[in-house]
């Protein structure tokens, strides 16, 4: 393996309302020197795509898939997709993949699909999800569609398009903020198309979740991003915590994912990917991104009770406490060796 080339090629995952600008980006993206060696798949409804004729500049490759939402019905094409691409990829030269998804896709599935794939595991891995939202227009797609809301909660950054015809409501703001506390947001406009763009691993610092006395909105009042963190952690621990989580919760779990300090390898992050039932084995970073190793993880979920994942976090992952079961009463024995 040449030094510049990664063991595992990055699919960033770019999503966004219908008509968001996901396309104009894209071409933004492309005509960028960091993304000169992209593959992308372009998933469109309808019988012809059209998309492919408005993406220009691609060096690597570029599929259009038409079949049907890859969140749904087309979720084995996009994986025939990444695998053909992977098969040619020496062929190609391509060291990074993105794939834009049709306006109505629940990223959720997409995620999932991506991360359990067969022939995936080891040769691909999610740079992160880059989610549009139009600034005049984002209010309205959030009111009225539960897949816009979980586009917000499950970006990894979120960029507001359009501001040059209007900036966003602070209302479209306090409702980002509420479905997501912890994806930057910037106007497409002004960020540089460099390839850390794709927020990858969730390695941002999260921010202080919002004020929800603003929630109007019966989507914000069902998801909840919940931050969880302690410092270096016995992998049986968080693996025991994530397993009943998904036990619990599983059809309720939107994502989970961020860095874990574990005690057998503390000096490299582990990363931290599941989404619903399904958890992605752990994968390592280099290094820390600064500061000291910790552990911290997004959860974002659809109708559950704060209080209810912070507590089992706690039971499984915080130190003692009077009134809450002691961790290794909650542990089934030896615990999943996933991070292990
Ligand atoms: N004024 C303005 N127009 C924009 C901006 N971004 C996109 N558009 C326009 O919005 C329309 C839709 O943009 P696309 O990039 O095709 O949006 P999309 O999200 O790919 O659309 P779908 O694939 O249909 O969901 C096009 O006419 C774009 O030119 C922007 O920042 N400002």
């Amino acid at each position: 393996m040449s030094p510049d080339r990664p063991a595992a090629v990055p699919v960033g995952i770019l999503t966004g309302f219908l008509g968001a600008g996901k396309t104009t980006l894209l071409n933004r993206m492309l005509a960028a020197p960091g993304f000169g060696r992209t593959a992308v798949i372009v998933n469109e409804f309808g019988e012809v795509g059209l998309d492919h004729l408005l993406v220009e500049a691609v060096t690597g490759d570029m599929l259009v898939l038409t079949t049907g939402c890859i969140c749904c019905a087309a979720r084995g094409d996009l994986l025939a997709a990444v695998d053909g691409l992977m098969a040619r990829r020496a062929t190609l030269g391509f060291d990074h993949i993105v794939v834009e998804t049709t306006g109505l896709a629940d990223p959720g599935p997409v995620l999932n699909a991506l991360l359990l794939g067969p022939g995936l595991a080891g040769n691909s891995s999610i740079d992160g999800v880059l989610t549009l939202v139009s600034a005049p227009d984002g209010a309205a797609a959030l009111a009225g569609h539960a897949e816009a809301g979980h586009q917000v909660a499950l970006a990894d950054r979120i960029l507001l398009s359009k501001c040059d015809l209007a900036g966003p409501s602070p209302e479209l703001l306090s409702r980002l903020a509420a479905l997501n506390p912890t994806a930057p947001v910037a106007e497409a406009r002004a960020v540089a198309m460099t390839r850390d763009l794709f927020a990858a691993d969730a390695r941002h610092t999260a921010r202080p979740a919002p004020d929800h006395r603003h929630h109007h909105h019966a989507a914000d009042a069902r998801i909840r991003a919940v931050v969880l963190r302690a410092g270096v952690l016995e992998a049986g621990r968080l693996g025991a915590f994530i397993a009943d989580l998904q036990g619990r919760h599983g059809a309720a779990l939107l994502r989970l994912k961020g860095v874990a300090a574990l005690h057998h390898a503390p000096e490299r992050p582990t990363v931290v990917q599941a989404v619903g039932h399904l958890l992605h084995p752990g994968r390592h970073l280099d290094g820390w991104p600064g500061g000291e190793p910790r552990t911290e993880l997004v959860a974002i979920l659809d109708g559950v009770d704060a209080a209810a994942v912070t507590a089992l976090w706690d039971g499984y992952c915080g130190g003692p406490a009077i009134d809450r079961p002691d961790a290794a009463a909650l542990m089934p024995d030896g615990g999943p060796g996933l991070f292990g």
